[in-house]
């Protein structure tokens, strides 16, 4: 039998105070697809970081194809063949696809004075039409949805050689549609001998595309699986260590006024076109109104323009009985509004600042920590210390920094902070992702528990079981419009799926309005 493509010996890695990966031991072989799962922190970002060269491990070995590796930079593994794909893409957006996948790697011609454009666009199109991606070599990079830079992120790995594949949560900024694509990319990569590693939170995911699937604990590998011998319910228990609960309970609620209003509202984008193109709606106290649609449908304006971070070109925004339009963001916190962001790492907290400082983001007037401008550290680090123990925040550390955090920690974190606000109205931007299963699980009780409480709950998320599950409403945006609001409970996939692609699809369920006020 031939070497496995992968084999990571006893890698140890620590960081100060922590030690993120001991004694993993971790085989792919060759061809296969294998998921790496694991609750937030447990070290599956790490690991691909190890192999990949951007860490070297404070102890263990990388075997890569039989040979024994050690890995100063990223640039060491391409050259061993070893690609990664980062959650965050790093492609150039003016740039066309051809100039992104030879990026660094030109063609040369006339003695290596000038890129070979032609050569470049011929070699791109070729490796596209190898593995069957459906790309055109001249298109701007700007211009394609979040799918189709994926494939060329991979294209670019595939033009540099790589055998191996790293991809890092690929299916967290996808569409359903877009997912089912990836995961045929998958089988026609396998199919021509490349390997595929990928880190996951999404189970039914694991169980779909991987081969076999490696569960991390607390830095260490609790074990590796064929996905054909285990069930969701199974993977969820050795993640977490003990039974997930699957179901959401969402108990009637007696809904209140309108907790949370747009009218007429138009939100232009970056270029100054309008991206949301005159949305109604309102949520009420008690109520949680979902959004789904397909990113870049005008979701991301909406919430700025909700919450102050940008200014509407047109219309108004209500919180409670107050026209806030003009409000500044920081008044809108103070009445109550909290706010999960969709890019948590520019928006929801100071990277460089601990966890006492960021717990008191938003709340640095708030007299509970001080007054007459003085801060009460104390106090502050207390709320904190709340925040880390009743969201699980991990390593539970007032003094550690937001970067050194893992994703999903970092996420809990927000959560925790903007839900302690006990505000009067939730704006919750992709709560969920990047964050476990044991985690959203979590997330999902106190959303409904504030639901319960008569908070005003508007939820935007790309997941369609979330939003279905937890909105008593839902609207579908499309194109900078909400073109309907439907019932979560009784709509069907496809029909959401039609109605997100812009399409009419017939016998629509429309949503029961139970809210206050005139809708
Ligand atoms: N640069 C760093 N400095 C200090 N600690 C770090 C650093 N990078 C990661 N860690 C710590 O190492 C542990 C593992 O983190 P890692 O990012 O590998 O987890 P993960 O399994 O990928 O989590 P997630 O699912 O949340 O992305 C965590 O405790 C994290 O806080």
């Amino acid at each position: 039998m031939s070497a496995p493509a992968v084999d990571l010996r006893r890698i140890t890695k620590r960081f100060p105070g922590v030690i993120a990966n001991d004694e993993v031991d971790l085989t792919v072989e060759r061809g296969s697809v294998h998921a790496l799962l694991g609750e937030n922190g447990a070290g599956k970002t790490t690991l691909m970081n190890v192999l990949y060269g951007l860490y070297q491990p404070t102890a263990g070995t990388v075997v890569i194809d039989g040979e024994e590796r050690a890995f100063d930079s990223p640039r060491d593994a391409i050259d061993a063949g070893v690609g990664m794909i980062h959650q965050h893409f790093m492609l150039v957006e003016p740039m066309t696809v051809t100039q992104n996948v030879v990026l660094g790697n030109e063609p040369r011609k006339w003695g290596g004075l000038a890129v070979d454009r032609q050569r470049a666009r011929e070699e791109v199109a070729a490796l596209a039409d190898r593995y069957g991606f459906d790309v055109d070599p001249t298109a701007t990079v700007e211009d394609l949805s979040v799918g189709e830079q994926q494939r060329i992120e991979i294209l670019k790995a595939l033009y540099r050689g790589a055998d191996v594949l790293i991809l890092d949560e690929p299916t967290a900024v996808l569409t359903p549609q877009e997912v089912e694509e990836l995961f045929g990319v998958f089988e026609e990569l396998t199919d021509a001998g490349k390997t595929i590693i990928f880190i996951s939170h999404k189970l039914s995911e694991v169980t779909t595309a991987a081969d076999e699937v490696t569960v991390l604990r607390d830095g260490k590998n609790v074990g590796s699986v064929e996905t054909d011998d285990v069930t969701d319910t199974e993977l969820a228990e050795m993640m977490v260590g003990r039974e997930v609960l699957f179901d959401t309970d969402k108990p009637p609620v007696e809904v209140g006024s309108i907790g949370l209003a747009a009218r007429d509202l138009v939100v232009e984008d970056d270029r100054g076109v309008s991206a949301v193109d005159g949305v109604d709606l309102q949520v009420a106290e008690g109520e949680v109104f979902g959004i789904a649609g397909v990113d870049g449908n005008g979701q991301s304006e909406l919430v700025d323009a909700l919450t102050g971070l940008r200014a509407p070109a047109a219309g108004r925004v209500y919180l409670g009985d107050a026209d806030v339009t003009d409000a500044p963001r920081r008044q809108r916190i103070d009445d109550g509004m909290a706010f999960i962001p969709e890019d948590r790492q520019a928006r929801g907290l100071v990277m460089s600042y601990d966890l006492t400082e960021n717990g008191l983001l938003g709340s640095q007037r708030d007299p509970q920590f001080g007054s007459a401008g003085r801060i009460r550290w104390d106090d502050a680090e207390a709320h904190a210390e709340e925040i880390i123990e009743e969201y699980d925040v991990r390593p539970a550390d007032t003094e550690a920094s937001a970067e050194s955090l893992s994703g999903g920690n970092q996420q809990k974190f927000i959560v925790g902070r903007e839900f302690a606000r006990d505000p009067e109205a939730v704006i919750a931007s992709h709560p969920t992702r990047g964050v476990d299963v044991g985690s959203v699980e979590f997330i999902h009780e106190r959303l409904l528990a504030l639901r319960q409480a008569g908070t005003a709950v508007l939820l935007v998320s790309s997941k369609l079981d979330e939003v279905r599950s937890l909105s008593d409403r839902l609207g579908v945006m499309h194109d900078g419009e909400l073109v309907d609001v439907v019932d979560p409970e009784t709509v069907t996939e496809e029909q959401l799926g039609l109605l997100m692609a812009g399409e009419r699809p017939p016998d629509v369920p429309r949503a029961v309005t139970r809210a206050g006020g005139d809708q």
